[in-house]
């Protein structure tokens, strides 16, 4: 019998708002164990907002948000706390503090952890730094002297510094070459399969959608329109979700996808 499905990301009834400008409404969104959820839509439908609202950044005005079986929203400190560290958030850029090192930025995190001496937390970033495919080297640069794909990179390493069972990615490929880009989804998808990580990613990205994305989720009309697989979003009667999958775009990506 196929195991049941867990849902360790449960989004119900959402609305987010800025002042009287209401970005979601009754949103939906379910993320499953283990799974890379690819978060569409057109500029300002709020996947960066949703994706805030998940991580615990923003409070929505209304709705639920469940994470790893715990209601996000009515939580304790503590409680609040001690899921959150079982996520890690990569922003676009990698948002890293440009005072700090790559082996600073990740041992951020993991100050934290209470008894986790100096040395400890040495050894975990340059494993992290290795992970993500950085020389070690890269470990006493700062941001300012590393490449964009690089900072992204450390972006990731900061976001896996925690063992993290669910990692948040703001669009990971953008400003990235086509082949950076490509390299970037290999990571991740890699990342994904040898850590069971679940990965919510925010991207425009066809390629990444074709390349490493279990499902799609489509943010319109204020709420999450649609889920489901490429094949599945190929069918879909929408307006906007058809010129999305199936523009020259879309194409040229399908193509490179082999498909
Ligand atoms: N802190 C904020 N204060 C006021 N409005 C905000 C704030 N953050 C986001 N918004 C608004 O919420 C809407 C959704 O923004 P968001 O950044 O989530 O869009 P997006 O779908 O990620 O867009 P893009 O694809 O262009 O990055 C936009 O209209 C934006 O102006």
């Amino acid at each position: 019998m196929a195991e049941p499905v867990e849902n360790v990301i449960r989004v119900r009834g959402v609305r987010t708002q800025f002042g009287t400008h209401v970005v979601h409404e009754d949103l939906d969104l379910d993320v499953r164990r283990g799974e890379i959820l690819g978060v569409v839509g057109g500029s300002g439908t709020g996947k960066s907002v949703l994706l805030r609202t998940i991580a615990g950044l923003l409070r929505p005005a209304a709705g639920r948000v469940e994470v790893l079986g715990t209601d996000m929203l009515s939580a304790d400190e503590a409680t609040r706390a001690a899921v959150e560290a079982r996520w890690g958030v990569m922003f676009q850029d990698g948002a890293l503090f440009s005072s700090l090192t790559v082996r600073e930025n990740v041992e951020v995190p993991m100050r934290a952890i209470p008894g986790l001496d100096a040395a400890t937390r040495r050894a975990l970033a340059a494993l992290k730094v290795s992970m993500v495919g950085l020389p070690p080297v890269a470990e006493d640069k700062y941001p300012s002297e590393l490449s964009g794909g690089m900072r992204k990179r450390a972006g990731l390493a900061r976001a896996l510094a925690l063992d993290p069972e669910i990692v948040f990615l703001d669009e990971p490929t953008a400003g990235l070459d086509p082949i950076g880009a490509a390299d970037f989804d290999t990571l991740i998808k890699g990342l994904s399969t040898d850590l069971g990580l679940t990965v919510f990613l925010v991207t425009h990205d066809l390629d990444t959608l074709h390349a490493i994305c279990d499902r799609i989720a489509v943010l319109a009309e204020r709420k999450v329109l649609v889920t489901g697989t490429m094949d599945e979003m190929l069918k879909v009667d929408h307006p906007w979700v058809h010129a999305y999958f199936h523009g020259p775009r879309a194409r040229a990506a399908l193509e490179t996808a082999g498909g």
